[in-house]
């Protein structure tokens, strides 16, 4: 049942958190792939602004599909998948929390690195010099099969590496960070804050998260929309940084940053929130809510739950 009501959470905050945040991470996307010799945007809010004059708001929302239906069974997965494994772990403390988050963050690459060569592709199509080199995909979906029949399993698997090494400490930090801060927050049902505190943290850990791995986002990024039209620009991670740094110095680890943030934290902070209040509600349980973080039910462990319940979302 723990696990049925984390999954259900996972599901319902990841769809609020797209709906909040994939206008973010199209400018992110096309300000990390745009070309450096003849560049479309000058920056986050040019490129905000040139999306929604020349493609209208349905612009921002391009490739919404890919995500919706991956972030959200993504979220499920992952929000099941760290809730258990905190379960197992057995004590919540940071590092379990840590461990538990980066478990999650492995095992949802599967499904994030398809979804993702997919909303990559679906953003940059009919761009610039892209316009020549493909046939439109109709969408998400359409844009995998096609990749599919053209490069076998290989080919929707691109990224793979960039994506489990960008996951694995992302989620881990991800969900060390919300640990540590709505412990440090405090707050307790009748807390009037609790709710903003809940945003803040969630917030918070989007942010510290892509900080954290955001190098790696640029690499996988860059190496999910090569390959266009049977040309490949890079052979391989290394030799796409090498590439990178050589053109651009290292600024180019800062290419839609600026947008990443803007998009992490309303993203995050809608997602933990959203997560962490169905849990405490469905869960009813009174000592749930002492540090934030809804505790699971009776947990399996010999000693009482209040001396050492593991802490799952
Ligand atoms: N760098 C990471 N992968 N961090 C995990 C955050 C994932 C979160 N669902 C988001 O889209 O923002």
């Amino acid at each position: 049942m723990d696990f049925t009501l984390d999954f259900a959470a996972g599901c319902i905050g990841g769809a609020a958190g797209v709906l909040v945040g994939h206008p973010f991470d199209t400018v992110k996307v096309r300000l990390q792939v745009q070309s450096v010799d003849r560049p479309l945007y000058r920056g986050t809010y040019h490129c905000f602004q040139s999306i929604v004059r020349q493609e209208s708001m349905t612009g921002l929302y391009k490739g919404i599909g890919s995500p919706m239906m991956g972030l959200t069974f993504i979220n499920a997965i992952v929000f099941g998948v760290q809730g258990n494994a905190m379960r197992r772990l057995g004590h919540d403390t940071p590092l379990n929390q840590f461990l538990a988050g980066a478990s999650a963050g492995a095992l949802q690459s599967v499904i994030c690195c398809p979804m993702e060569l997919a909303k990559t592709r679906m953003q940059l199509q009919g761009l610039g010099e892209r316009k020549s080199k493909q046939k439109l995909y109709k969408n998400s979906l359409d844009c995998l099969v096609r990749i599919y029949r053209k490069e076998g399993f290989r080919g929707i698997n691109r990224g793979m590496v960039t994506t489990l090494v960008r996951e694995t400490p992302g989620f881990g930090i991800y969900f060390l960070t919300y640990d540590v801060l709505t412990r440090s927050l405090g707050c307790e049902p009748d807390d009037p804050y609790m709710i903003l505190k809940l945003l803040f943290a969630g917030g918070m850990s989007g942010i510290a998260s892509w900080i954290s791995t955001y190098p790696v986002d640029v690499i996988k990024s860059r190496l999910q929309a090569d390959g266009v039209g049977g040309h490949n620009k890079y052979n391989g991670i290394a030799d796409c940084v090498r590439q990178s740094l050589k053109r651009e110095g290292w600024r180019v680890f800062t290419h839609g940053l600026t947008s990443t943030l803007l998009r992490a934290f309303p993203v995050n902070a809608t997602t933990f929130a959203t997560v962490t209040l169905f849990l405490m509600y469905m869960r009813d349980d009174e000592g749930a809510v002492k540090d934030c973080e809804p505790q699971p039910a009776h947990s399996s462990l010999t000693v009482s739950p209040q001396q050492a319940q593991p802490s799952s979302l």
